[in-house]
């Protein structure tokens, strides 16, 4: 199976909020994502709302639901209570949670799983009990990985900040993907789903995927979203589907 994409709006709200005005709008973007053939929409409403707002959501689904019912709407965030009663209420097909402080500027890490394994067991039978699948942020260490499938969770999503700040030392690049891939691996032996994202791009996706062809899906937003400054959004998503594996 090729790795599917989602596509991240964070960026594509940060610019829309820089005025108060409607454009660029969301669910435009979205739709036409959706229509290049990206297998989903991925949102990440900080609790600062610094771009993507909760008011965004229910167009969202809506969006995927009247026009695009075989995509998926992944929603990313820290597991407040605040996020999961605003996740509950939008019903997406995947939930990512990540470990962030509100303070920080992005997602830099994954969780520590094994001192938070027994936290984390009960925020995701309450998300998996309402029907979404649960991927659970993660830096690239095999050892954590026993402790991540511990959570319960069905798939974990390794953090590709380090790999993408290697792209001008092709060394410092493979040791990341080669750590990448061996947290894969592990991961995949615990009968864990593998998911990736942050700071890929077109141009950085071939080799990880290479050295990880079963990975399920990669969630990007900044990167695709400058591509589709210059190709625009259904070209830049097919250019991102071929960096996948994908025969568009
Ligand atoms: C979890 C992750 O790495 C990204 O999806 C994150 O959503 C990026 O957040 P910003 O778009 O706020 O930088
Ligand atoms: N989970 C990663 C994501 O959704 C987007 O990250 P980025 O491509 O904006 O760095």
């Amino acid at each position: 199976m090729p790795t599917e994409l989602s596509v991240n709006l964070n960026a594509v709200a940060m610019l829309r909020n820089r005025r108060d005005l409607p454009w660029p709008s969301v669910t435009a973007l979205g739709r036409i994502a959706l229509d290049a053939g990206a297998h989903g929409l991925t949102v990440h409403p900080r609790p600062d709302q610094r771009h993507i707002r909760f008011s965004d959501l229910p167009a969202l689904r809506q969006l995927i639901d009247d026009e695009f019912p075989l995509s998926e709407f992944n929603i990313e965030g820290y597991p407040s209570d605040e996020f999961l009663d605003l996740v509950e209420s939008v019903a997406p097909e995947q939930v990512t949670l990540v470990p962030d402080d509100p303070s920080q500027p992005t997602s830099d890490h994954g969780f520590d799983f094994r001192a938070e394994k027994d936290r984390l067991k009960p925020i995701v039978e309450r998300l998996k009990g309402h029907g979404a699948r649960v991927s659970i942020f993660a830096d690239p260490d095999p050892e954590q990985m026993e402790f991540a499938a511990e959570t319960g969770c069905d798939r974990v999503e390794l953090y590709t900040g380090p790999y993408g700040a290697t792209f001008d030392d092709e060394e410092a690049a493979r040791r990341e993907i080669e750590k990448l891939g061996a947290t894969a691996e592990r991961a995949r032996s615990l009968g864990l789903g593998v998911n990736a994202g942050h700071d890929l791009t077109v141009a950085n996706l071939p080799p990880l995927i290479t050295r990880f062809p079963d990975l399920a899906e990669v969630s990007i937003g900044h990167g695709l979203t400058a591509d589709a400054l210059e190709y625009g959004m259904a070209e830049t998503v097919r250019r991102f589907r071929r960096a996948c594996g994908q025969t568009v």
